[in-house]
């Protein structure tokens, strides 16, 4: 049950409409959603048929014997909430370069920061945006962030791990150029998003933690707690991705829909949030070195950075993200 003592660790424009906290939900995500059997793919005994089918069929899947300890994934989750919880004001003034502190939008510049701008889209959520290969000179006396710091990096490394094992398989399975491939995950490419959804209170009326979107990422990993709130478009209908605990969630991003020319799509989601919990998720993106050009026979050639660079114009002008559309030959 959230303490109301807490509401000073939301970002203000969180806490206007917070005076009172609804005794029941407003809506009730079993009632209007289904629970999804995403398919598992089983990363220690990697099929790569079975991958390759539910890349085609689902461009999600779950990941299990993923190989990073359950302990890891609870101490992480556990700083990331303590951060969390710290106030508002004390979050804008630890939480400095390389990483940095959001709030209300997903959508970020190449330095981190949140592009606002005028969108109409309130996302409910604020986050940390943590670059992997800046870490190390993330200094900080305070122990709870170096602490944090260090989960991270142990964290990143087992990401990487991971996404290098699925990249590698998927490149296998569609007989990629080795050249395109090579370019697709770099070391300097990884990012962790830790995100907060707060509750929504009852008056805000209907907010989404995070508005439907596919992914800009080559692939996204995501490690969701036990609160839900995950949701796929598939066969026309908004499903819930429950979550299961030591269970990751991988997505196919835009850049893997590319240059596997569409044969693996990334599949719509967005994050709904609740009236009287808060979600915490912490999110693996790996994307592709900016200046490489990415050839698909189905989009106009285009680097990573050409892409980055419409997303931002169109999250600025229409509040949301176009994506591959804009550049299908
Ligand atoms: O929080 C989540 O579960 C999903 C986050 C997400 O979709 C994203 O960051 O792109
Ligand atoms: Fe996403």
């Amino acid at each position: 049950m959230l303490e109301m003592s807490n509401v000073g660790s939301y970002p203000p424009v969180f806490r206007q409409l917070n005076a009172v906290f609804p005794q029941q939900n407003s809506y009730s995500i079993e009632d209007t959603q289904d629970s999804v059997p995403v398919p598992m793919v089983d990363l220690q005994w990697l099929s790569l048929h079975k991958l390759d089918e539910t890349c085609k069929k689902w461009g999600i899947f779950r990941l299990v014997n993923h190989g990073i300890p359950s302990t890891l994934l609870t101490k992480l989750q556990h700083h990331a909430n303590m951060l969390f919880s710290l106030s508002f004001e004390s979050k804008q003034a630890l939480i400095t370069n390389p990483m940095s502190y959001f709030w209300g939008t997903p959508a970020l510049t190449s330095s981190g920061t949140a592009l606002n701008g005028a969108s109409p889209n309130l996302n409910w959520l604020e986050g940390f945006n943590v670059p992997l290969s800046q870490l190390p000179q993330f200094q900080s006396e305070d122990p709870l962030l170096h602490g944090f710091r260090l989960l991270l990096e142990e964290y990143g490394r087992h990401l990487s791990r991971i996404a290098t094992t699925l990249f590698e398989s998927m490149a296998k399975n569609l007989d990629l150029d080795p050249k395109q491939s090579e370019s697709m995950l770099k070391e300097s490419t990884g990012f962790i998003r830790v995100y907060r959804y707060p509750p929504l209170p009852y008056k805000a009326g209907e907010a989404w933690g995070m508005i439907p979107h596919t992914d800009s990422s080559v692939l996204s990993i995501v490690n969701q707690d036990h609160v839900g709130g995950l949701e796929i478009f598939k066969d026309n209908k908004w499903l819930l991705v429950n979550p299961i605990p030591n269970t990751l969630v991988v997505h196919i991003g835009d850049m893997m829909q590319a240059i596997s020319d569409d044969e693996y799509m990334g599949v719509k989601h967005r994050v709904r949030v609740k009236t009287q919990e808060e979600r915490l998720s912490i999110c693996y993106f790996v994307f592709p070195a900016e200046d490489s050009v990415i050839h698909s026979s189905k989009y106009k050639p285009f680097t990573y950075k050409d892409f980055q660079e419409q997303v931002q114009r169109d999250t600025l002008s229409l509040g949301y993200k176009v994506g591959l559309q804009r550049f299908k030959v």
